[in-house]
């Protein structure tokens, strides 16, 4: 596109914020006023002005907003140039910094990333190893103790240092929580494994201790460039100093009114003090709202008035003034689920709307299984963003940790899952003796099953066997880890490992789920190969598919199929997105804002949330509560949220119109069948039409199984399409302009096709996935009639 074009696609505001690159810049704005877009435009600006693309660097909040604005950018300066540029999470950026440097700071690039879980589990392992007490040295809140310091860039032997820390701790009744932490780290060095506040303080200190490695990345970002700075914590903040130092063009966005994670460290300063760390920083400000009504946007000001810190705002939308707020009142959360169920159907059938411009936020993930259940009650398709997300099942935990083994031998938490399961007879005290000699001896547990004898393991004969076919399974997986492709050895894991003759054991319910699941995963893999081959790369490795699964954020989801659903997800997931209809559930004392928001401060981050909340909605807002709710086990009774009274009730419909009054009888009737039946909660978290199973049925796999990927069109080859149809017989140029079909990213139209032979590839648009380039030899799409 050319550039006068797109800067035309900005207002007077957005359009100065994106022509000043001359130095240290600062965007304020409420929400929807075009904060990302002014960056995303900004990037394409830099790329027509002489900037290489690998010389930006962009950090986003989630993957999934790193993917929106890249494949953004790609429409407006093509592909070959957006693809190329340093675009992600702060934590997918810094891992990849960290694989190439990891030999200086004492770790390999093959190191793992420990997930919550991990930590937990092994500062659980250290208590229990000090001999205190977990009802004292609860794991959870010594975890988030750790975390706090880490994202405040304290090391351990700061934290001992610190005469504050030790009477926080004292006073807290765990007065070891400090030795906690530094035997945790050691644990996590020895293991070669980081967690993901490690991501941020050993790129902190790879760049404070080695000043060369720092200036190489600080000369090569010639512009770096943050979205919703107001969430940033001390230690992404340190970095972006550290890696400013050179050209000192930094662009930051961000809203101190939906500043939402000071729970994680996240420092509302920052944005304040950015002025004062670039002195000649220019401020700018956009006030106009374009993503929702004028009545939207005038009730979210309303709200947010009512918090006595924030930066004066004059935000105001020229859209369609659009409906009052509806908010509606359900005897009890079940009826909420059917109200909201009832008003997609509507939307759906009588608005126009398809299902994925529908969004129910809540609160807490837990609220989402009554959503679940009310839209699968009514065959809506959904999807559930974090929670217990499809990585966290057991089974896949019990994949990822075999191949977190093959990787990374060396990974301590991956190992203590695997190494009796499946059941191989090794024991808690085999285990326990491994584990103290590794750490007796500051080495890890794959080191001390390679020489049992070397590190003083007593043994009788049968568990020595034992632990020995245990590490030559493991080695086996180590050795193919950098030669096989990640789908083969993937399978070979699965099958060899055990995993598959223990899940398939039996049909009963749960046993199909995890046997489901595990296809998923193998096909997954087969996914990602076959897309990375699609975009020219070769060889990919289960190293390559990890650092990516373990990156996944909450807001990452499960997989795209590209089935129309409606999105459900927690109101901090929701942020920087946009739909035109929300449905803000759950609004209660107790839920919204919740009991632990017992101080004027975290009362005023509550509101922020929900003004993050409201202004996600485009055309239309819904707000609801319920009377009654099921709550830890029992019925509890619940009062509106005073929230509700902050938003100035001529943007409100109180009480909702007569079409929610009706659903609220149906409701009811249905609500009180379900006392009866009492509440049965689903099991399954996403749902739309369902799929082939690969294993059919479920029987037992013969050796050799190779398995399938489960989607309807498969690679194309000549047998699988008609000949006229085929790819491979199709002229380059006979390609352009057709309207295709892929397995993976659904309808698109192909705009170029380059290059020759094996290297020849095709940039399709899709209509739902954006732009992608790829290579025609891998291409799996069949080119519609
Ligand atoms: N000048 C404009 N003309 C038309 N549409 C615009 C303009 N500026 C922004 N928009 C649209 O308004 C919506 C909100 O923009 P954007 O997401 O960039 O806002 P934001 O300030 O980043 O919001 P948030 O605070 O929620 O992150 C988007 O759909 C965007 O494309
Ligand atoms: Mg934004």
């Amino acid at each position: 596109m050319a550039e006068s074009c797109y800067l035309d696609e900005l207002n007077e505001s957005q359009r100065k914020a994106v022509l000043y690159n001359d130095g240290p810049m600062l965007v304020i704005a409420g929400a929807g006023s075009g904060k990302t877009r002014v960056l995303t435009y900004k990037i394409a600006y830099l790329l027509d002005h002489g900037y290489e693309p690998w010389s930006v660097l962009a950090l986003t909040f989630t993957n999934k907003a790193a993917r929106e604005m890249k494949e953004r950018i790609a429409r407006q300066v093509g592909i070959n140039r957006a693809r190329y540029l340093w675009m992600g999470t702060f934590h997918s950026i810094f891992s990849r910094i960290l694989r190439m440097e990891a030999e200086k700071i004492g770790f390999t690039s093959s190191f793992t990333i420990y997930d919550s879980a991990d930590s937990k589990s092994l500062i659980k392992a250290i208590v229990k190893e000090l001999q205190l007490d977990d009802k004292v040295y609860k794991p959870g809140m010594i975890q988030s103790r750790i975390s706090n310091a880490k994202n405040h860039l304290v090391s351990p032997q700061a934290y001992a240092a610190s005469a504050e820390m030790r009477e926080a701790d004292k006073a807290a009744k765990i007065p070891l929580a400090g030795d906690i932490y530094l035997r945790y780290c050691e644990r996590c060095r020895q293991g070669n494994a980081m967690d993901f506040d490690d991501l941020l303080v050993y790129t902190y200190r790879l760049f404070r201790e080695h000043p060369d490695v720092c200036k190489g990345y600080a000369a090569k970002f010639r512009y770096v460039l943050v979205d919703e700075y107001q969430d940033t914590n001390y230690a992404q903040h340190c970095i972006v100093l550290q890696l400013t130092q050179e050209h000192r063009r930094i662009c930051v966005v961000g809203d101190d009114a939906q500043s939402i994670y000071s729970f994680r460290g996240a420092n509302i300063d920052n944005i304040l003090n950015f002025t004062r760390q670039y002195k000649d920083a220019l401020l700018f400000k956009l006030e106009q709202n374009y993503r929702s009504t004028q009545t939207i946007v005038k009730a979210a000001n309303s709200l947010i008035e009512k918090n006595r810190q924030q930066i004066q705002k004059n935000v105001f939308s020229e859209n369609d003034k659009g409906e009052p707020i509806p908010v509606s009142c359900a005897y009890s959360d079940v009826e909420e689920g059917e109200i909201v169920a009832n008003k997609i159907v509507e939307l759906h059938r009588r608005g126009g709307y398809a299902y994925h411009d529908c969004a129910v936020l809540y609160r807490t993930n837990a609220q989402s299984r009554i959503f679940e259940e009310a839209l699968r009650r009514k065959g809506i398709p959904y999807q559930v963003y974090g929670g217990l997300s499809f990585y966290q099942r057991k089974e896949i935990k019990d994949v990822i940790a075999y191949f977190r083994l093959a990787v990374n031998p060396n990974d301590e938490e991956a190992f203590k899952r695997v190494i009796n399961y499946p059941a191989r007879g090794i024991g808690d005290t085999t285990l326990n003796k491994l584990v103290d000699a590794a750490t007796k001896q500051h080495v890890s547990l794959w080191e001390v099953l390679n020489e049992p004898l070397a590190y003083g393991l007593s043994l009788n004969k049968g568990t020595a066997a034992k632990l020995q076919a245990f590490r030559d399974l493991i080695a086996g997986f180590v050795s193919g880890a950098p030669e096989k492709d990640a789908y083969t050895l993937g399978q070979d894991i699965v099958r060899r490992s055990g995993i598959i003759n223990d899940i398939y054991q039996d049909r009963t319910p749960e046993n199909l789920s995890r046997q489901e699941n595990i296809e998923e995963l193998i096909s997954g893999i087969h996914d990602f190969c076959s897309d990375r081959e699609e975009e020219g790369d070769s060889h990919i490795l289960l190293a390559d598919y990890l650092s990516e699964v373990s990156l996944l954020t909450d807001q990452d989801g499960e997989k795209d199929d590209n089935v129309s659903k409606v999105t459900l997800m927690t109101i901090h997931s929701a942020k920087g997105l946009e739909f035109p209809n929300v449905f803000v559930v759950g609004m209660e004392e107790g839920l919204f804002p919740g009991i632990s928001a017992d101080n004027p401060r975290s009362l005023e981050e509550e509101r922020r949330l929900f003004y993050v909340a409201i202004t996600r909605a485009e055309s239309h807002c819904y707000l609801s509560y319920a009377k009654s709710r099921f709550r830890y086990g029992k019925m509890e009774f619940g009062n509106p949220s005073r929230f509700l009274r902050d938003i100035d009730t001529k943007f409100l419909c109180l009480p909702a119109g007569e079409q929610l009054a009706r659903q609220v009888e149906i409701g009811a009737g249905r609500f009180r069948k379900e006392i009866a039946g009492g509440f049965r909660r689903p099991e399954v978290r996403s749902y739309d039409t369902g799929g082939p199973s690969m294993f059919d049925g479920g029987e037992m796999p013969q050796e050799p199984h190779r398995f399938v990927a489960p989607r309807k069109l498969r690679k194309i080859d000549s047998s699988s399409v008609p000949a006229s149809s085929s790819v491979g017989q199709m002229s380059g140029d006979s390609l352009e302009g057709k309207h295709i079909e892929h397995e993976r990213f659904g309808r698109g139209v192909v705009e170029k096709v380059e290059g020759a032979g094996d290297n020849r590839k095709a940039t399709v648009r899709f209509e739902n996935a954006g732009v992608k380039q790829l290579l025609l030899k891998f291409a799996r799409f069949k080119v519609c009639e």
